[in-house]
């Protein structure tokens, strides 16, 4: 007996994600694609997602099908009609939209105990990777200065990014501290040294870079730097994919891309 398709939906569908997304599932089995979401007002409301499709963007949610899982790559404006939408019908959401305030990450809190909830600020295998070697890195040289650079595209409307961040909390809970004690942003305007413990940040914005992501721990007379560079952005959404195949059969909960990585009898959902 062969299992049907996953249907699904894409919210922010012609976006640079958006776009990266509709382009694998020309050629993916696994899921049908049956609502696309893109800016109201947007040109591409109401055109075919690609030439000959059926399937036509929309701007909201009111005409959307059934569905088995949403995924989400926008901005946190478009993020809360989608959550809405997947609360109110019961739908996975994985999300990798970065750049959030307070007040929609205490939404989405609350959210993993009514739907299978998915959100990661990088798709990509290398950053899962990078984010343990860090992780290890910074609690066996404790007492090392740690600044975490990184680049991306000139449209980036975030910063930090969203992985820089996540790799901030990744070393200072293996610190056994916090990024809101230990966090610098800036140095604008800084007299004195470098304070003890810190976790310093650095951006640079520019042309079409997809995403660079470098760890310095700095030692005296020597260093360590661990990172990802992704060159296309198609890795991020062959993970989101993988994310959404796999969460599409998981009860409500707070799920991460390690659970993905993981085999599935290692794994339960995190209620934090
Ligand atoms: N987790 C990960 O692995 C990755 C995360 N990201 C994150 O994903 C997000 C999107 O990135 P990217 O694709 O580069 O950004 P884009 O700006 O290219 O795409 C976002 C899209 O969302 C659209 N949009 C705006 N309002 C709505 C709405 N109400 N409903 C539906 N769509 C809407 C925008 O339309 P318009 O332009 O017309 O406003 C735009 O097309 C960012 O937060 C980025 O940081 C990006 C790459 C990887
Ligand atoms: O906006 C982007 O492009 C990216 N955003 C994510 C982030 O904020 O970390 C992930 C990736 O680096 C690309």
């Amino acid at each position: 007996m062969t299992t049907p398709p996953i249907r699904l939906a894409i919210n922010g569908a012609s976006g640079r994600m958006g776009s990266a997304l509709l382009a694998l599932l020309r050629d993916d089995p696994r899921f049908e694609l049956v609502h696309a979401v893109v800016a109201p007002g947007s040109v591409d409301d109401g055109q075919p997602i690609h030439h000959g499709a059926a399937l036509r963007f929309a701007h909201d949610w009111s005409g959307a099908p059934a569905l088995d899982v949403v995924i989400d790559f926008s901005g946190p404006a478009a993020l809360e009609g989608a959550l809405t939408h997947c609360l109110a019908h019961g739908i996975a959401l994985v999300s990798g939209t970065t750049g959030l305030d307070a007040a929609m990450e205490a939404r989405l809190d609350q959210a993993g105990q009514r739907i299978a909830l998915l959100r990661a600020a990088n798709f990509s295998l290398g950053v899962a990777v990078l984010t343990r070697l860090l992780r290890n890195a910074a609690a066996a040289l404790p007492g090392w200065d740690l600044e975490i650079v990184e680049a991306h595209h000139n449209r980036k409307q975030d910063a930090p990014s969203g992985t820089a961040l996540a790799l901030g909390h990744a070393a200072a809970e293996a610190r056994k501290t916090t990024l809101d004690h230990a966090a610098v942003y800036s140095r604008e305007g800084q007299t004195g040294p470098r304070a003890e413990g810190s976790i310093g940040f650095a951006v640079v914005r520019g042309g079409d870079i997809v995403g660079e992501h470098t760890a310095l721990l700095i030692g005296q007379g020597e260093r360590v730097e661990l990172g990802h560079r992704a060159t296309d952005r198609s890795i991020f959404a062959r993970g989101a994919l993988q994310a959404a195949h796999w969460l599409s059969s998981r009860p409500a909960g707070h799920w991460r891309i390690d659970d993905v990585i993981a085999t599935p009898r290692q794994v339960s959902a995190h209620h934090e």
